[in-house]
């Protein structure tokens, strides 16, 4: 008879040989996507997908493993292979020229931030070794990746809860650098302690000001009277708090990053909305080739006229190419002369994200036609949907 220790051992001796297979079928997504790349053939295989999938349930079936089950494992492993190859097809063809594979990538805070968890997300199939650039605001993301300091640059851009992160978009519009990709990851907030604790003892919290805005019912309805310390980063927040060791602090953070910080996590799932997701965009001085077979976003930003009008005028022209506008945004204009500038009212400057992509002929006609209807059009960059990559 076993003991549960013996039937737990052979259990675990399986999951580590899943993991080494998932490993070796890693190394051929990444030898497929080279030959798929090297023969010009598309990366996303939809029908031999189907058909894979339907040839596992069958053989599944025969093992006494329900269709179900067996859908969401290799549905989750067919979108990562997905995303593998196109994560490398983007790497030859863009970002990163380089032999050894090492990039070096900007973004803020340090270990354990959102933004660290999603760069490495975004750039381990990429490249082989990140060199971290660990930032205190935007504005020195970007301009890490301006001086040449460092090949790309991850900002946060917008989150379900906050919505858009206004911030960057005003960088953006200052800015050269080109949007070159795009990942949304889920941002799960939690409030974490360093020594033992409960709520109502809690009376100062750490945070980036992002969690403070996307907790803001949370904190309002639990942590009515408690003091909010706005820090550069969530690292820089649980930093604060693990040194600090109080049982009247705690900082707001992701709960796995928080044990990095020997932070213990106390309450969960506080932010506004229940998908608290936070899309980020990836930077870089030079512009990638989106491969034609993969989803295509462009980000744009144009000014229009002040009059009625205007902005239809633009939203126009895409609809009748039949081209998705999946974002529209406005900032005020930032303006260095205001000379000429009446008291009281001032310009607004759009940003669009539209799904094509830059490098069709459509493209061409359709920068013409939109000059006609703005005052000035530039286009951020063009880079794989995340929705296409999975990211
Ligand atoms: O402070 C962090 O951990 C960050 O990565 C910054 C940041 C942001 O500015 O939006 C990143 C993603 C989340 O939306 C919350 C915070």
């Amino acid at each position: 008879m076993n003991t549960i220790s013996e039937v737990r051992c052979s259990i675990n001796e399986i999951d580590s040989e899943i993991l080494r297979l998932l490993a070796k079928r890693k190394e051929l997504d990444i030898k497929m996507a080279d030959l798929k790349y090297s023969q010009g053939l598309p990366v996303r295989e939809t029908r031999e997908n189907e058909q894979s999938m339907q040839k596992l349930m069958d053989a599944g079936m025969e093992l006494n493993l329900s269709p179900d089950f067996v859908d969401s494992v290799f549905r989750t492993v067919f979108a990562n292979s997905l995303s593998q190859q196109i994560s490398y097809i983007q790497g030859i063809v863009g970002i990163n020229h380089q032999l050894n594979r090492k990039l070096k990538v900007s973004f803020l805070g340090n270990v354990g931030t959102y933004s660290y968890l999603a760069t490495y997300k975004y750039f381990n199939s990429i490249c082989d070794y990140i060199q971290p650039k660990n930032c205190t605001t935007f504005d020195d993301i970007i301009s890490a990746v301006e001086t040449g300091e460092c090949d790309c640059g991850v900002l946060p851009i917008e989150n379900t809860s906050s919505g858009c992160i206004n911030e960057v978009y005003d960088l953006l519009q200052k800015s050269n650098v080109k949007i070159i990709g795009e990942l949304t990851y889920p941002i799960e907030h939690t409030i974490l302690v360093k020594q033992d604790t409960d709520l109502s003892k809690i009376k100062t919290l750490y945070a980036h000001p992002q969690p403070f805005s996307q907790c803001s019912d949370w904190l309002h309805a639990n942590l009515p009277d408690v003091e909010l310390k706005a820090c550069s980063s969530s690292s820089e927040a649980m930093d604060t708090v693990r040194k600090l060791d109080r049982d009247d602090c705690a900082a707001i953070g992701c709960r796995e990053a928080g044990a990095l910080y020997s932070l213990k996590a106390i309450h969960g799932n506080i932010a506004n909305q229940k998908r608290n997701i936070t899309r980020f965009i990836v930077i870089s001085m030079s512009n990638i080739i989106v491969p034609p077979d993969i989803e295509a976003k462009t980000s744009i930003t144009f000014t229009t006229e002040n009059t009625p009008g205007s902005l239809v005028r633009v939203l126009n022209v895409f609809s009748s190419h039949n081209i998705n506008v999946v974002k529209l945004q406005s900032r005020p204009r930032i303006q260095n002369n205001l000379d000429n500038e009446p008291r009281g009212v001032w310009d607004e400057t759009f940003y669009a994200d539209i799904l094509i992509n830059v490098n069709t002929p459509l493209m061409t006609g359709l920068m013409a036609e939109l000059r006609q209807v703005t005052g000035s059009i530039r286009v951020l960059g063009c880079y794989a949907a995340s929705d296409a990559t999975g990211r």
